[in-house]
């Protein structure tokens, strides 16, 4: 009970914004929930000026053997310490409720749009996300997905405008070009691909589960839809689903963060399970307990060539939806600067 009330208590300050776990020295107190939490905190610019200047000194040190911890940074040094920073955000996001998620039918790559509740949803998410910066989104070829990204980056403080990508064929490519310079770099590229489709549910999409579980057995149903390489009739297990979705993260997501892009990725239950099952490193028993909830977004940093999850996907709390890194909570600070 105190435990739980003094977790709301965190998660509301952190909700607040640019907290940080692991850095800070300048202390806040507050109190919420009616506990008083003294927290150590990355806050003012001044604070971050002085840390960043101390972690450049301790670069240079490194390589001169001369300290002076408020010296200005070198060229080097600089380079250096930003190249040590450097990370990207990864969002995942699985689309709001579909009016097929309404009515529980099977649903796999039939083309449903969003109910009332899933724009809501969706609208919730981007309101949780929008003070994480997004270079790139990613989105299956379904409309509830698709629904799902754009409502969410209506919330988006930093106002760039999302744009579906047509390269289907020259023409498309060719009738979709935007002419100024100026106008592409306040845009998001929006790449939509099938393989982050859900997952093919065969002979079953467009049945009710209930009513299949009454037909077939809860246990054969249940088989269906969570084991890990047993496919319903003519449609995809979760293995195949995976093959193909970590395939495509893999060969054309993972090269954005290299190159320092921050990522949103708007999909389903089943080929997000596959992504996360590859960014966790879970074993195939592990994946098949993964419950994802419909427009709740997760946020993955990557770092020095690895994923690091901050937000659960099993019951994310405001904690570790927002649990910001310093380089996030700089780009808020920013937002609000020019944004208010
Ligand atoms: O019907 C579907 O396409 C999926 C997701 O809604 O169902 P399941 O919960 O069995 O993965």
């Amino acid at each position: 009970m105190a435990a739980t009330a003094l977790h709301q208590a965190i998660g509301t300050l952190y909700s607040h914004g640019c907290f940080h776990q692991e850095h800070g020295t300048a202390s806040l107190r507050l109190v919420s929930n009616g506990f008083r939490v003294d927290i150590r905190l990355l806050r003012s610019e001044s604070y971050q000026s002085r840390k960043r200047n101390l972690v450049v000194s301790q670069a240079s040190t490194s390589q001169t053997s001369v300290s002076n911890p408020v010296s200005s940074p070198s060229k080097n040094a600089t380079t250096e310490s930003r190249k040590k920073s450097n990370e990207a955000a990864l969002i995942l996001i699985r689309h709001g409720e579909s009016l097929w998620n309404e009515k529980n039918l099977f649903t796999g790559c039939v083309d449903v749009p969003l109910t009332q509740k899933g724009v809501e949803e969706a609208i919730a998410a981007g309101k949780r996300i929008s003070y994480i910066p997004v270079d790139v989104i990613y989105t299956s070829a379904l409309i509830r997905a698709q629904m799902t990204a754009m409502l969410a980056m209506t919330q988006h403080r930093r106002k760039k405008v999302p744009i579906v990508m047509h390269d289907e064929s020259e023409q498309a490519k060719s009738w979709s070009r935007i002419h100024s310079e100026e106008t592409k770099k306040q845009c998001i590229p929006v790449v939509t691909a099938w393989q982050l489709n859900e997952r093919m549910y065969g002979e079953l999409q467009g049945l009710n589960k209930q009513e299949t579980a009454d037909r077939y057995g809860k246990e054969k149903v249940h088989e269906w839809r969570r084991s890990y390489d047993i496919p319903p009739p003519n449609g995809e297990s979760l293995e195949m689903c995976a093959e193909r979705a970590v395939a495509y993260f893999k060969e054309h997501i993972e090269p954005q963060f290299v190159a320092g892009k921050n990522v949103m990725i708007a999909a389903h239950g089943n080929s997000l399970r596959s992504i996360i099952m590859y960014l966790d490193k879970l074993t195939s028993q592990e994946v098949i307990s993964l419950e994802l909830s419909t427009g709740i977004p997760m946020l993955y940093i990557f770092k020095e060539g690895k994923f690091v999850r901050r937000g659960s996907p099993a019951g994310p709390s405001e904690a570790g939806v927002y649990a910001y890194t310093k380089t996030l909570a700089l780009y808020r600070q920013k937002l609000d600067e020019k944004y208010q």
